[in-house]
């Protein structure tokens, strides 16, 4: 017998599942040991869950390690301290070289419209096919203890466990990239991540290196406009769009292939913090959209998303004022519409993190037939990256075999042996052409060449692949007209937010010449624009940077702005509500009802955690005020005594709660009692700023008229 693959899990099928940790609870009884130290034994020791070292060895003693005498030096021979120590010792593996901060989940795609007139790819040919999947979000430049809420790209990669083999979509949350060719791509990470010599900043594009080397790259500018907006600070993990970003390739029965763009788009909208807030909640919750993605799955309020595709084909790629091929650029909404054929939910939360989010290992190169790639470089650069660097990170080739990556489709062939080989591969059939059948054994697996995976035939396009050349084709060279149409496409307000963005990295970086090279590029963009972060670093504008290419004016794409695009109500928002001694209880519950019918939530918040009596009771909070700051909430609501807002209104934690959630633009509804507060936290009456009894009216929705009035934005 040739390798067989699991079905679903190898641990199991060795037969590890009788030995895996936490198989059951069992009844103990603790003890006091002569140290002084807790000790706790098996009740029943026939038929408890006893506590083994890794070769099944049960362990009588788990304090304290085996001595020359109660006083004594440990011995050697002590196996057990041993392998525990050796174990811990080795713990870590190295972390990704990008993307190393992630959060992941299990869950289930659903076909909800077959195209196999486009593609013969097994989960779009019939409505209402489905397939496990597993997907990983992620920071890009900070690494795995960094926070969640640095201004960065988010990694959104699915892996789709077809019956087809494995599909890894593995994309981000926006659409372009910041280079063309895969050549660059060493040095983009070196030049965000922290600085070489000094080991800082980590997780933050605001500094020298990033800045110089970007603007160096006029291809970047597009991304640059990207990564300044609110994109780069989203309020949640659902509430992000996700992009395949590449062209893909769409191949169906007959050979004809289509290109194709893959969207995510989230059922809940897309929705960012403000700049500020995002800033503070770093501090006050570094594992802010860890949470949120896992709090929500546990409560079964499971996050989706629709699957999306741009189709075109060649004729029209060819009239287009950029190439299909060039990462850098996208494909407006209005000019191919997306078209949704698909849904993905996910519903359970991983059981391990190491051993599921840490070592899921994604390959642009697993597409399964029907799914191919096309020239883009950058895509092309990748098929080899992620490969490569899976060996260096989970340190064998057979980390295939982790359940997490093992396809749950069979999978038979002749590679044998290496690190950690897990499977237990039968016979003598490990090459092939062989005729040990001939002899009556066993002779393995042999190609399909209907069903499987054939390449897409490129030849006859626009490349010659006759000739041999390291060249960028020209086509690739208008780096500015898409990076204009982004930043026209914005409202006001989201072109203050980029305005002010690139106000704050530039003033990070202390060489002077890269400032100046950053706004001779914006002014290829938009003369405003460069002229408002001038002012708000208080610089000369310097002469425009020559650019390849005259400036193709292309028409707004209102798909663009999220602000256009929010969603308003309650669904996937958390509402903190303050009280305090005295407050009125009927009042707390009657927004907390509101709000959960809604399809929101609801974090109670007072200056004591215990049990606090109020008018109607007692109430408990589920937060202290101090260590749950108003940047964690999308709306805030207080139910306060006049006596209680008075002593509250000395306190700094009390008047920033106000402070914060009147700067980041929230709804605040209050009842009367609490005036005393919103006075010493400047909270003016705007639309926003609401008695208690509209805040199911009003929503959590962001009050953005209210910028101008609190923030010097650029
Ligand atoms: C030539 C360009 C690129 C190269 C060489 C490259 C390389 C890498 C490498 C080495 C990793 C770490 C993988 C691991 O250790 O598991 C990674 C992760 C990742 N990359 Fe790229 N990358 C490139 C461009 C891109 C682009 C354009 C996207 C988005 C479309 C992207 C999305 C991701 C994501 C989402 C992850 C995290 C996967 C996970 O969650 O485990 N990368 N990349």
């Amino acid at each position: 017998m040739a390798v067989s693959g699991p079905k679903s899990d190898a641990a199991l099928e060795n037969g590890l599942a009788d030995h895996q940790p936490g198989a059951g609870s069992p009844d103990y009884e603790t003890m006091v040991g002569e140290g002084g130290e807790t000790q706790q034994r098996l009740q029943d020791e026939r038929s408890g869950d006893a506590l083994t070292d890794n070769f099944g060895h049960r362990i009588a003693d788990n304090q304290n390690s085996l001595k020359a005498g109660a006083r004594g030096p440990t011995l050697l021979e002590d196996f057990v301290l041993r392998e525990k120590i050796f174990h811990f010792d080795h713990e870590r593996i190295p972390e990704r070289i990008v993307h190393a901060r992630g959060s992941g989940a299990h869950g289930i795609f659903e076909c909800t419209k077959a195209i196999p007139d486009v593609t013969k790819a097994s989960i779009f040919q019939k409505k209402g096919a489905s397939c496990p999947v597993f997907v990983r979000f992620s920071t890009v430049a900070g690494g795995a203890g960094s926070v969640d809420t640095p201004r960065d790209v988010r990694g959104f990669a699915v892996k789709f466990y077809t019956e087809a083999g494995n599909w890894d979509l593995v994309g981000n949350n926006i659409p372009v990239f910041f280079i063309q060719d895969a050549m660059k791509f060493p040095d983009l990470i070196h030049s965000v991540k922290m600085e070489a010599d000094r080991g800082y900043p980590q997780a933050a594009s605001a500094h020298d290196t990033f800045w110089d080397f970007v603007s160096l790259m006029p291809e970047s500018m597009h991304m640059i406009m990207w990564a300044m907006s609110d994109r780069a600070i989203p309020r949640s993990l659902r509430m992000m769009e996700g992009f395949g970003v590449h062209s893909f390739r769409f191949i169906n029965q007959d050979g004809d292939g289509k290109f194709v763009k893959f969207h995510w788009k989230p059922v809940l909208g897309v929705a960012s913090q403000v700049w500020d807030e995002a800033v503070k909640t770093a501090g006050a919750d570094p594992d802010f959209h860890r949470r949120d993605l896992y709090e929500a799955i546990a409560s079964g309020d499971y996050p989706a998303w629709d699957l999306g595709v741009q189709i075109f084909d060649e004729a029209w790629a060819a009239e287009q004022p950029y190439d299909v091929l060039d990462a850098t650029k996208l494909i407006p909404e209005e000019d191919i519409p997306v078209e949704i054929i698909g849904r993905l939910t996910l519903n359970r939360n991983v059981d391990n993190f190491f051993a599921e989010t840490e070592q899921v290992a994604f390959l642009p190169s697993n597409v399964i037939p029907g799914i191919d790639f096309t020239n883009d470089p950058l895509l092309q650069g990748r098929l080899f990256s992620y490969l490569d660097t899976q060996k260096s990170r989970l340190g064998t080739t057979n980390f295939h075999q982790i359940p997490i990556n093992a396809p749950k489709c069979p999978f038979h062939n002749m590679q044998r042996d290496g690190l950690m080989q897990t499977l237990v591969p039968k016979g003598r059939a490990n090459y092939e052409p062989n005729s040990l059948n001939e002899a009556g054994e066993d002779s393995g697996p042999r190609v399909a060449p209907e069903t499987g995976f054939t390449s897409f035939s490129d030849n006859g396009e626009r490349n010659d692949p006759t000739d041999k050349m390291r060249i960028r084709a020209e086509t690739f060279a208008d780096h500015y007209s898409q990076a204009r149409m982004f930043y026209l496409s914005q409202t006001e307000n989201e072109q203050a937010h980029i305005a002010s963005a690139i106000v704050f990295e530039l003033s990070k970086v202390v060489m002077p010449h890269v400032r100046l090279r950053v706004l001779s590029r914006l002014r290829n963009i938009d003369e405003d624009l460069a002229q408002r972060v001038a002012d708000g670093l208080s610089i000369a504008l310097p002469e425009k940077a020559p650019a390849a290419r005259d400036l193709v004016e292309m028409p707004i794409s209102d798909a663009l702005s999220i602000q256009k695009n929010a969603k308003d109500g309650f669904a996937g928002r958390k509402v903190g509500i303050l009280f305090a001694e005295g407050s009125d209880k009927a009042m707390v519950e009657k927004l907390k009802t509101g709000v959960e019918k809604a399809g929101g939530s609801v974090f109670l918040v007072a200056p004591k955690i215990g049990p606090l009596k109020v008018k109607g009771g007692t109430l408990e909070a589920d937060g202290k005020l101090d260590g749950s700051p108003s940047v964690l909430f999308d709306a805030i609501a207080s139910v306060l005594m006049p006596q209680s807002a008075e002593i509250l209104s000395k306190q700094g934690a009390a008047v920033q709660w106000f402070m914060d959630a009147y700067g980041h633009c929230k709804t605040i509804a209050h009842c009367p009692g609490t005036q005393i507060i919103l006075d010493k936290a400047g909270v003016e009456k705007d639309d926003g700023v609401i008695p208690n009894e509209m805040l199911l009216d009003k929503g959590p929705k962001r009050h953005w008229a209210r910028e101008p009035k609190i923030r010097d934005l650029a």
